[in-house]
Protein backbone atom coordinates (compact mmCIF):
# COMPACT_ATOMS: atom_id res chain seq x y z
CA UNK A 1 0.00 0.00 0.00
CA UNK A 2 0.80 3.47 -0.62
CA UNK A 3 0.40 6.69 0.98
CA UNK A 4 0.52 10.35 -0.86
CA UNK A 5 -0.33 13.17 1.68
CA UNK A 6 -0.76 16.16 -0.68
CA UNK A 7 1.25 18.82 0.73
CA UNK A 8 -0.11 22.05 -0.90
CA UNK A 9 -1.27 25.75 0.38
CA UNK A 10 -4.68 25.41 -0.64
CA UNK A 11 -5.66 21.78 0.83
CA UNK A 12 -4.12 23.02 3.92
CA UNK A 13 -6.01 26.59 3.84
CA UNK A 14 -9.31 24.32 3.04
CA UNK A 15 -9.10 21.58 5.50
CA UNK A 16 -8.44 24.45 8.53
CA UNK A 17 -11.86 25.71 7.80
CA UNK A 18 -12.69 22.47 7.40
CA UNK A 19 -11.98 21.34 11.03
CA UNK A 20 -13.03 24.79 12.58
CA UNK A 21 -16.14 23.66 14.21
CA UNK A 22 -17.83 27.34 13.54
CA UNK A 23 -18.00 26.12 10.03
CA UNK A 24 -21.69 25.42 9.21
CA UNK A 25 -22.72 22.57 7.16
CA UNK A 26 -23.67 24.58 3.75
CA UNK A 27 -19.82 25.61 3.59
CA UNK A 28 -18.88 22.15 5.16
CA UNK A 29 -20.24 21.03 1.83
CA UNK A 30 -18.47 23.21 -0.42
CA UNK A 31 -15.29 23.29 1.19
CA UNK A 32 -15.18 19.20 1.12
CA UNK A 33 -16.19 19.79 -2.79
CA UNK A 34 -13.39 21.50 -3.73
CA UNK A 35 -10.64 19.78 -1.22
CA UNK A 36 -11.64 16.42 -3.09
CA UNK A 37 -11.05 18.23 -6.34
CA UNK A 38 -7.44 19.05 -5.14
CA UNK A 39 -6.88 15.93 -4.06
CA UNK A 40 -8.54 13.65 -7.00
CA UNK A 41 -5.86 15.69 -9.55
CA UNK A 42 -3.26 13.72 -7.26
CA UNK A 43 -5.17 10.48 -7.11
CA UNK A 44 -5.18 10.49 -10.91
CA UNK A 45 -1.85 10.93 -11.63
CA UNK A 46 -2.10 7.18 -12.52
CA UNK A 47 -5.32 6.83 -14.28
CA UNK A 48 -5.07 4.87 -17.35
CA UNK A 49 -4.78 6.62 -20.73
CA UNK A 50 -4.19 5.32 -24.43
CA UNK A 51 -2.71 7.02 -27.21
CA UNK A 52 -5.55 8.71 -29.72
CA UNK A 53 -5.12 10.30 -33.11
CA UNK A 54 -6.67 13.80 -33.55
CA UNK A 55 -6.97 16.87 -36.02
CA UNK A 56 -6.47 19.91 -34.79
CA UNK A 57 -7.33 22.94 -36.99
CA UNK A 58 -4.10 23.40 -37.99
CA UNK A 59 -1.97 19.96 -38.37
CA UNK A 60 -2.95 15.92 -37.24
CA UNK A 61 -1.07 15.42 -33.80
CA UNK A 62 -1.41 12.91 -30.98
CA UNK A 63 -3.02 12.80 -27.58
CA UNK A 64 -4.17 10.72 -24.87
CA UNK A 65 -7.81 9.95 -23.49
CA UNK A 66 -9.20 7.82 -20.60
CA UNK A 67 -8.68 4.12 -21.45
CA UNK A 68 -11.64 1.30 -21.57
CA UNK A 69 -13.17 0.30 -18.98
CA UNK A 70 -13.82 3.51 -17.55
CA UNK A 71 -12.84 4.34 -14.55
CA UNK A 72 -14.94 3.48 -11.16
CA UNK A 73 -15.51 5.84 -8.23
CA UNK A 74 -17.18 4.12 -5.26
CA UNK A 75 -18.30 6.99 -2.56
CA UNK A 76 -19.13 5.06 1.01
CA UNK A 77 -22.15 6.25 2.52
CA UNK A 78 -22.91 8.51 4.21
CA UNK A 79 -20.09 11.30 4.31
CA UNK A 80 -18.59 10.04 1.24
CA UNK A 81 -21.36 10.81 -0.67
CA UNK A 82 -20.38 14.33 -0.18
CA UNK A 83 -17.30 13.50 -2.28
CA UNK A 84 -18.63 12.44 -5.41
CA UNK A 85 -19.44 15.87 -7.27
CA UNK A 86 -15.91 16.81 -6.84
CA UNK A 87 -14.63 13.84 -7.80
CA UNK A 88 -16.50 13.13 -10.77
CA UNK A 89 -16.25 16.77 -11.97
CA UNK A 90 -12.42 15.42 -12.87
CA UNK A 91 -13.59 12.20 -13.96
CA UNK A 92 -17.33 13.14 -16.16
CA UNK A 93 -17.25 10.08 -17.71
CA UNK A 94 -16.21 7.66 -14.37
CA UNK A 95 -18.80 4.95 -13.96
CA UNK A 96 -20.38 5.41 -10.23
CA UNK A 97 -21.26 2.42 -7.63
CA UNK A 98 -22.07 2.80 -3.96
CA UNK A 99 -21.23 1.04 -0.75
CA UNK A 100 -23.29 1.98 2.20
CA UNK A 101 -21.35 1.21 5.67
CA UNK A 102 -21.77 2.44 9.34
CA UNK A 103 -18.95 2.13 11.89
CA UNK A 104 -20.50 1.16 15.62
CA UNK A 105 -20.18 3.29 17.77
CA UNK A 106 -19.53 1.12 20.80
CA UNK A 107 -17.71 -1.57 19.41
CA UNK A 108 -16.10 1.02 16.57
CA UNK A 109 -16.75 -2.24 13.63
CA UNK A 110 -17.79 -1.35 10.27
CA UNK A 111 -20.75 -2.65 8.89
CA UNK A 112 -22.12 -3.06 5.44
CA UNK A 113 -25.75 -2.15 5.15
CA UNK A 114 -25.94 -1.41 0.80
CA UNK A 115 -24.31 -2.15 -1.92
CA UNK A 116 -24.96 -1.14 -5.47
CA UNK A 117 -21.83 -1.71 -8.03
CA UNK A 118 -21.10 -4.26 -11.16
CA UNK A 119 -19.81 -8.09 -9.53
CA UNK A 120 -17.15 -7.99 -12.04
CA UNK A 121 -14.75 -5.00 -11.66
CA UNK A 122 -11.57 -7.16 -13.55
CA UNK A 123 -9.44 -4.60 -15.07
CA UNK A 124 -10.90 -1.50 -13.41
CA UNK A 125 -9.21 1.43 -11.52
CA UNK A 126 -11.61 2.37 -8.67
CA UNK A 127 -11.46 5.53 -6.53
CA UNK A 128 -13.34 4.64 -3.41
CA UNK A 129 -14.52 8.44 -1.32
CA UNK A 130 -14.20 8.23 2.15
CA UNK A 131 -13.22 11.42 4.10
CA UNK A 132 -12.39 9.80 7.47
CA UNK A 133 -9.83 6.91 7.67
CA UNK A 134 -9.88 6.54 11.15
CA UNK A 135 -9.44 3.46 12.88
CA UNK A 136 -9.22 2.02 8.88
CA UNK A 137 -12.13 -1.24 9.55
CA UNK A 138 -14.61 0.58 7.15
CA UNK A 139 -11.66 1.19 4.35
CA UNK A 140 -10.64 -1.99 4.85
CA UNK A 141 -13.31 -4.20 4.52
CA UNK A 142 -14.48 -2.09 1.56
CA UNK A 143 -11.87 -2.30 -0.12
CA UNK A 144 -11.33 -6.06 0.30
CA UNK A 145 -14.64 -6.25 -1.70
CA UNK A 146 -13.71 -4.27 -4.54
CA UNK A 147 -10.71 -6.82 -5.03
CA UNK A 148 -12.85 -9.54 -4.32
CA UNK A 149 -14.91 -8.36 -7.39
CA UNK A 150 -11.18 -7.72 -9.10
CA UNK A 151 -10.28 -4.66 -9.46
CA UNK A 152 -6.73 -4.47 -9.99
CA UNK A 153 -5.93 -0.70 -8.53
CA UNK A 154 -7.45 0.64 -5.35
CA UNK A 155 -7.00 4.52 -5.06
CA UNK A 156 -9.07 6.27 -1.58
CA UNK A 157 -8.91 9.52 -1.14
CA UNK A 158 -10.03 10.78 2.16
CA UNK A 159 -9.69 14.21 3.83
CA UNK A 160 -8.06 12.90 6.89
CA UNK A 161 -6.43 9.98 8.44
CA UNK A 162 -5.42 8.57 11.72
CA UNK A 163 -2.10 6.42 11.81
CA UNK A 164 -3.92 3.67 13.45
CA UNK A 165 -6.01 3.81 10.62
CA UNK A 166 -2.81 3.95 7.73
CA UNK A 167 -0.93 1.21 9.77
CA UNK A 168 -4.45 -1.43 9.65
CA UNK A 169 -4.33 -0.43 5.84
CA UNK A 170 -0.71 -1.06 5.42
CA UNK A 171 -1.28 -4.79 7.64
CA UNK A 172 -4.28 -5.73 5.91
CA UNK A 173 -3.55 -5.12 2.81
CA UNK A 174 -0.16 -5.73 2.76
CA UNK A 175 1.09 -5.95 -1.13
CA UNK A 176 -2.21 -5.71 -2.71
CA UNK A 177 -2.40 -2.31 -5.66
CA UNK A 178 -3.62 -0.13 -3.31
CA UNK A 179 -3.08 3.37 -2.55
CA UNK A 180 -4.47 6.46 0.05
CA UNK A 181 -4.42 10.02 -0.97
CA UNK A 182 -5.26 12.33 1.78
CA UNK A 183 -4.70 15.89 2.84
CA UNK A 184 -3.13 15.01 6.42
CA UNK A 185 -2.34 12.45 8.83
CA UNK A 186 -3.12 13.40 11.85
CA UNK A 187 -2.07 12.24 15.30
CA UNK A 188 -4.15 9.53 17.13
CA UNK A 189 -7.36 8.50 18.05
CA UNK A 190 -8.91 9.71 20.62
CA UNK A 191 -10.92 6.77 23.50
CA UNK A 192 -14.22 7.51 20.75
CA UNK A 193 -12.33 6.21 17.99
CA UNK A 194 -12.51 10.51 16.69
CA UNK A 195 -9.63 11.23 14.91
CA UNK A 196 -7.65 14.12 16.82
CA UNK A 197 -7.47 17.22 16.00
CA UNK A 198 -9.53 15.83 13.15
CA UNK A 199 -12.72 17.44 12.24
CA UNK A 200 -15.62 15.21 14.46
CA UNK A 201 -18.20 13.68 12.69
CA UNK A 202 -17.82 14.17 8.76
CA UNK A 203 -21.43 12.80 8.08
CA UNK A 204 -23.28 14.88 10.46
CA UNK A 205 -20.82 18.11 9.66
CA UNK A 206 -21.82 17.64 5.93
CA UNK A 207 -25.72 16.85 6.56
CA UNK A 208 -26.44 18.78 9.73
CA UNK A 209 -27.38 16.01 11.29
CA UNK A 210 -26.24 13.97 15.04
CA UNK A 211 -25.83 10.05 14.23
O1 LIG B 1 -11.97 4.11 9.91
P1 LIG B 1 -13.19 3.82 10.70
O2 LIG B 1 -12.90 3.70 12.17
O3 LIG B 1 -13.94 2.62 10.18
O4 LIG B 1 -14.15 5.07 10.61
C1 LIG B 1 -14.35 5.80 9.44
C2 LIG B 1 -15.79 5.77 9.02
O5 LIG B 1 -16.61 6.44 10.00
C3 LIG B 1 -17.44 7.39 9.34
O6 LIG B 1 -18.62 6.84 8.89
P2 LIG B 1 -19.87 6.61 9.84
O7 LIG B 1 -19.89 5.21 10.37
O8 LIG B 1 -19.95 7.71 10.85
O9 LIG B 1 -21.08 6.71 8.84
P3 LIG B 1 -21.71 8.01 8.14
O10 LIG B 1 -20.79 8.35 7.00
O11 LIG B 1 -23.03 7.53 7.69
O12 LIG B 1 -21.77 9.11 9.15
C4 LIG B 1 -16.58 7.83 8.18
O13 LIG B 1 -17.33 8.46 7.16
C5 LIG B 1 -15.95 6.54 7.73
O14 LIG B 1 -16.76 5.81 6.83
O1 LIG C 1 -13.06 11.43 13.46
C1 LIG C 1 -13.87 10.67 12.88
C2 LIG C 1 -13.74 9.26 12.91
C3 LIG C 1 -14.65 8.51 12.23
N1 LIG C 1 -15.67 9.09 11.57
C4 LIG C 1 -15.82 10.44 11.55
O2 LIG C 1 -16.76 10.96 10.94
N2 LIG C 1 -14.91 11.19 12.20
MG1 LIG D 1 -20.83 9.45 10.81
Amino acid sequence: MRIHVVDHPLVAHKLTTLRDKRTDSPTFRRLADELVTLLAYEATRDVRTEQVDIETPVTATTGVRLSHPRPMVVPILRAGLGMLDGMVRLLPTAEVGFLGMIRDEETLQASTYATRMPEDLSGRQVYVLDPMLATGGTLVAAIRELISRGADDVTALCLLAAPQGVELMERELAGAPVTVVTSSVDERLNEQGYIVPGLGDAGDRMYGTAG
